[in-house]
């Protein structure tokens, strides 16, 4: 099913059919389901409209600048461990035009929100931190100060505990900071779960210090007019994503520290790293499959600057960050770890007004823009920060992807033949001989194929790629049309693990209450935008919102529902529409997964008891 080659999109009528009973059926199982998980407000068919701003919800207040209700089914490495944020542009983002959201966080307007917020309780989320084994990072790092101290003539402050604190300190940090991260450990779920926060600091002292302990440690390596040119050629390489490489379609997990522990352990001819380096300088040195002598050679022509210099560079491509969906080249890691996406006013709008509304906890923290040579960047938390091997999903929300006056533009639109040829491969008896004598289609007429021929249509969403733990993408999922086919997708992406099916379907139950309460949710037509799924192998799990480039605030006479049908100048979305599907379709998998596990069990025991009565 999730085999991208096959059937033709045009299925037969008699596919069609069972398509259509299958929704069907599906359907009444999805009003049931409704029902039994989001309560009343929600619990009438799809066209009724949920009663927003009803009742309380589990958020927090927004002014608070925290990161709430996160829902993890483990704990989470803090943000401090995820080293893609190592680097040298910090300076540079310190010095350019760089708004920070919270200016915009005028108290007056918050406080005019505070009614329809009120309610919203504050949760925290306890660092409940695992520190990784670091020993190579260890005596990496007393080389480092032993050099260091040799070159500022012996300056250097061997602050022990000032590298502990950065690098591995995230409980010690919660302590000393001033509770950057605290939790409430409130336990759900018979014990298994926790509703986190995450405070963000990310301008405190500690931060800085971090920042300034990084630069010293740049500005030590600078120094070494051997090794500059490679440093900055590295550096220039670290700033490209890999997973923003144009045609790439799948991105190489690396163990911790690739280069760091290639050079601690020479002796192994393999590595077990797999980090795809395209640094020529690194291939020259830590190619996989060299010969021992090579590498001894080439080893002994770099000083250990170079080695620092390269491991700064690796540590820096540490960071899990991955490109799913969407636009390739749009999006940048800056050095304090932030996704810095292609600045768009309309989706910077937005972002700014969800950082007041009680959808901020799913929705990644907004820091403002930053310019970049001409270019200027929104700049986004990192959701996948912190997670070694992440399993994303990008599901796109709605009934539609198109906007209406894209259907207006399109009357004057020039044809894409790009589209064309899209639609050509895939099902070239969709187009008609007009469309095939002018070789091109417009822009909507393309997007409008892509929601019909996927699930948007039928179901409010589609889901529009899922990377797994070895970094391998998926993203042709133009055959699911049912219910039962998300479930086996959705089956297929969490490998059945029940408690992060669980948590997905809690976080999105959450994610229903917010919207019912958000007023950024009843004003604004909420088009292409995606749930991203996200959790990792030690079951963490989590789903945000993201990409609100398309959404558009609606004028004051229009009441949106989101959960009924579109109809031209409706500018309904059916998000909500997108969203009971994807918690029914959990629900199922849940019930799949659990039923898979029992059977499991038995069959362990029925082997076990076989092999007892072997033995006795
Ligand atoms: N804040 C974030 N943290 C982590 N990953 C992100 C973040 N924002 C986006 N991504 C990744 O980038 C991908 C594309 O994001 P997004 O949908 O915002 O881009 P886009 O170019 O606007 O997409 P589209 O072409 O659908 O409009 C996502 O699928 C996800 O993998
Ligand atoms: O899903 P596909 O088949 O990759 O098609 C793309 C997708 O629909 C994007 O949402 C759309 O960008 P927008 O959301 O910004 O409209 C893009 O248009 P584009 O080529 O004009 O960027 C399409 O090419």
């Amino acid at each position: 099913m999730l085999d991208s080659g096959g059937d033709s999109p045009s299925a037969s009528s008699m596919d069609t059919k069972r398509d259509t009973d299958d929704n069907r059926m599906e359907g009444m199982t999805m009003e049931r389901e409704i029902k039994h998980t989001m309560g009343d407000d929600f619990s009438d068919d799809m066209h009724r409209l949920p009663s927003l701003g009803e009742g309380a919800s589990n958020c927090t207040r927004v002014g608070e600048r925290s990161r709430p209700s996160l829902l993890w089914t483990k704990s989470f490495p803090p943000y401090s461990q995820c080293i893609g944020g190592l680097g040298d542009r910090d300076s540079e983002l310190d010095s350019e035009t760089s708004i920070h959201h919270q200016q915009h966080l005028n108290h007056d307007e918050m406080m005019k929100d505070e009614d329809w917020m009120e309610g919203f309780q504050s949760t925290e989320r306890k660092d409940d931190v695992e520190v990784n084994p670091r020993c190579a990072r260890e005596e990496m790092r007393e080389k480092w100060k032993a050099k260091a101290k040799e070159r500022s003539g012996g300056s250097y402050e061997d602050d022990r505990d000032r590298w502990d604190r950065g690098r591995l300190g995230g409980k010690r940090r919660v302590e000393e900071n001033g509770g950057e991260r605290v939790c409430d450990d409130e336990e759900r779920v018979g014990g298994t779960k926790r509703y986190w926060t995450h405070r963000r600091g990310r301008n405190s002292t500690f931060e800085k210090e971090k920042r300034d302990e990084e630069r010293k440690r740049l500005s030590v390596l600078a120094e070494d007019g051997e090794n500059k040119g490679s440093g900055e050629d590295l550096k220039e390489e670290a700033e490209e994503l890999p997973g923003t490489r144009e045609g790439s379609t799948s991105h190489q997990w690396s163990s911790p520290h690739p280069i760091l522990s290639k050079l601690l352990n020479s002796s192994s001819t393999t590595s077990s790293c797999s980090i795809n380096l395209s640094s020529v300088e690194s291939d020259d040195v830590f190619s996989e499959g060299e010969d021992d002598s090579k590498k001894k050679t080439s080893r002994k022509c770099h000083s250990w600057k170079t080695y620092l210099t390269m491991m700064h560079w690796s540590l820096r491509r540490q960071s899990s960050w991955a490109q799913l969906a969407g636009h390739q080249g749009n999006f940048q890691l800056s050095s304090e770890g932030e996704v810095l996406k292609l600045h768009n006013e309309e989706e910077a709008k937005c972002l700014e007004r969800l950082m007041r509304d009680p959808l901020r906890p799913f929705v990644p923290e907004f820091h403002g823009t930053v310019t970049r040579g001409e270019r200027c960047y929104i700049r986004l938390e990192d959701l996948l920060s912190g997670l070694r091997k992440p399993v994303i999903m990008d599901c796109k929300m709605g009934v539609r992807t198109y906007q209406e006056e894209e259907l207006t533009k399109a009357k004057t639109k020039d044809l894409r033949s790009d589209m064309y040829q899209r639609m050509l491969k895939i099902d070239p008896s969709t187009l008609s001989e007009e469309e095939h004598r002018q070789r091109g289609v417009t822009k909507w007429r393309y997007l409008q194929w892509r929601d019909t021929t996927s699930s948007t249509s039928t179901l409010g969403f589609r889901i529009e790629g899922i990377m797994m733990e070895d970094g391998s993408v998926q993203r042709d999922f133009r055959q699911i049309k049912t219910l039962a086919q998300v479930t086996e997708a959705l089956l297929y992406f969490t490998r059945k693990q029940l408690d992060v099916l669980k948590a997905y379907h809690s976080r999105l139950l959450a994610l229903s209450d917010a919207l019912r309460n958000s007023r950024f949710f009843r004003t604004h037509e909420v088009i292409g935008s995606s749930l991203l799924f996200v959790h990792d192998p030690s079951s963490m799990a989590s789903v945000w919102m993201i990409d609100f480039g398309k959404t558009t605030p609606v004028q004051d006479t229009i009441k949106l529902r989101h959960n009924i049908p579109w109809v031209e100048g409706s500018r309904e979305d059916g998000y909500l529409i997108g969203l009971t599907s994807l918690i029914t379709s959990l629900s199922q998998a849940i019930s799949a997964a659990s039923f898979h596990k029992e059977e499991g069990g038995r069959e362990e025991e029925s082997i076990t008891m076989k092999q007892t009565e072997e033995c006795g």
